[in-house]
């Protein structure tokens, strides 16, 4: 089921950030280590009351080369587009201030509920400061202190009362959901026009229930694909759109709805920072993948040159060891028909669920082709391997003792799993945990 949205909104300064650091908790410490994941602090997990949403800083989306009320009305426009529910932020101690007035107009005229927090309301004898907030028009005001930690219970709960109800969002297991993400210009439009072609007529735009998401459905050999986020992709205009954060921003909420992610890289351009920071959000999310390289058509082609390419993505990619590399023209449609295979099979593989007793014939050839290692004479016992989830396909092998699992004895069993069932395109997570 998809995920509701929530976004922080307010003018700078009044603690957005602060706020936005409590809400997703220790969560971002976890991931902190992992490169890409936590160096756009913009979009995050939260949970609340076993209700998972996605957490949404309008403030570290930069805008600070425009004027503050340019700044603060564009802040409150991706609040809009992008999220179910709407925090408005104001700061406590300075009271409203023009701009907080430039936020609660464009807030009025979206659908968007809104519930008002109060910042830096830091001890119980300061909760009159609210009253006031009264006058923005959002009904009851929370006090909070993103300091202090205070006040989050209660502003949480409000929040989670207005999310959308989605029990009738049912999700067709055998339709694959992907999605074409990558840097501004890469072709993502074009592509998208060019998979669609004359099957145009039977392509139906689902409305999504953030007014910005359309995502497209087609058929083709009896198969049902949905193309997430295709509208995303048509208009540009306002400021935020052109920011390197925004499209970052909206490439993981594509990736989160997606069960493949194809990976646009501009042959003419070559690759750019900016795609292995959005692959690697697609890696880390554990999204099938598949690797497209666009605009061949630029390039002068022969079997050298994609090979030559193809070398390149993987020295430059190395964590996307098993994704596919497409090479085609979405201009000139040239090898486009290579394209849907290749999604289809890493959509199935990153379903796929293999049985339990052939699984641990497989790890028992292993173990007989390289026996399990030891640590200061404590030797690894493995006793049964099981896949406990699909999407991706995730592994957890029983052992003696976990310490004693080497990430390269780890590599090596995910290897052979990978080549026995074949699970190109996806990634394979493998976790060791103790039986005794
Ligand atoms: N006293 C007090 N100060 C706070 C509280 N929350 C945030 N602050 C302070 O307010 C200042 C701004 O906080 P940020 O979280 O950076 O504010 P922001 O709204 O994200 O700012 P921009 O990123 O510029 O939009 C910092 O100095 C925080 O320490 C609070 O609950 N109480
Ligand atoms: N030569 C060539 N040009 C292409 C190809 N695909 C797209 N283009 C051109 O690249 C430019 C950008 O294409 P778009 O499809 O708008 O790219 P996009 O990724 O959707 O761009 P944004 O909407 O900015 O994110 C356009 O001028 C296209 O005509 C291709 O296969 N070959």
């Amino acid at each position: 089921m998809r995920k509701s949205t929530v976004a922080i909104v307010g003018r700078p300064n009044v603690g957005k950030s602060t706020i936005f650091n409590r809400l997703v908790g220790e969560r971002i410490s976890i991931v902190e280590d992992t490169p890409g994941v936590t160096r756009d602090r913009i979009y995050a997990k939260a949970e609340w009351l076993n209700t998972d949403f996605n957490i949404i800083d309008t403030g570290g989306i930069d805008l600070s080369d425009e004027p503050l009320l340019v700044q603060v009305r564009e802040q409150a426009e991706i609040a809009i587009h992008e999220a179910d529910v709407i925090i408005f932020l104001v700061n406590g101690r300075e009271g409203i201030t023009s701009a907080d007035e430039e936020v609660a107009k464009i807030l009025y005229r979206s659908n968007k509920p809104v519930v008002l927090a109060v910042n830096k309301v830091d001890s119980y004898e300061m909760q009159h400061l609210i009253y006031e907030y009264y006058a923005l028009g959002f009904g009851q005001p929370f006090p909070i202190s993103g300091t202090h930690g205070l006040g989050l219970g209660d502003l949480l709960d409000e929040v989670v009362k207005h999310f959308p109800d989605r029990s009738n969002e049912i999700e067709d297991e055998d339709r694959i959901y992907f999605s074409l993400i990558g840097r501004p210009n890469v072709g993502k439009s074009s592509l998208v026009n060019a998979i669609l072609g004359v099957d145009r007529v039977i392509v139906s735009d689902i409305e999504g229930t953030t007014k910005d998401a359309v995502d497209t459905s087609f058929t083709r050999e009896g198969r049902d694909f949905t193309i997430i986020d295709t509208a995303g992709m048509r208009k540009r205009g306002k400021v935020y759109e052109t920011t390197e954060k925004y499209s970052v921003l909206r490439a993981m909420k594509a990736i989160e709805r997606s069960d493949v992610a194809l990976i646009l890289i501009d042959a003419d351009t070559g690759i750019r920072e900016q795609d292995k920071k959005i692959a690697g959000y697609a890696h880390d999310a554990g999204r099938a993948i598949v690797i497209v390289v666009n605009k061949w058509d630029t390039v002068e082609s022969s079997q050298d040159a994609m090979k030559e390419f193809e070398q390149e993505i993987r020295k430059q990619f190395q964590f996307l060891s098993y994704a596919p590399i497409v090479f085609l023209s979405a201009k000139t449609k040239k090898r486009l028909h290579t394209l849907l295979p290749k999604i289809v099979m890493a959509g199935e593989n990153h379903a796929k669920r293999v049985k339990t007793n052939v699984l641990n014939e497989v790890i028992e050839d292993a173990l007989a082709v390289n026996p399990t290692p030891s640590i200061k004479g404590q030797k690894l016992k493995i006793l049964y391997t099981t896949q406990v989830a699909a999407k991706p396909p995730t592994f957890v092998v029983f052992v003696n003792d976990p310490q004693l699992m080497h990430f390269t004895y780890e590599r090596f069993l995910e290897n052979r799993i990978r080549e026995a069932f074949g699970f190109e395109g996806t990634p394979v997570n493998i976790y060791a945990r103790r039986r005794n």
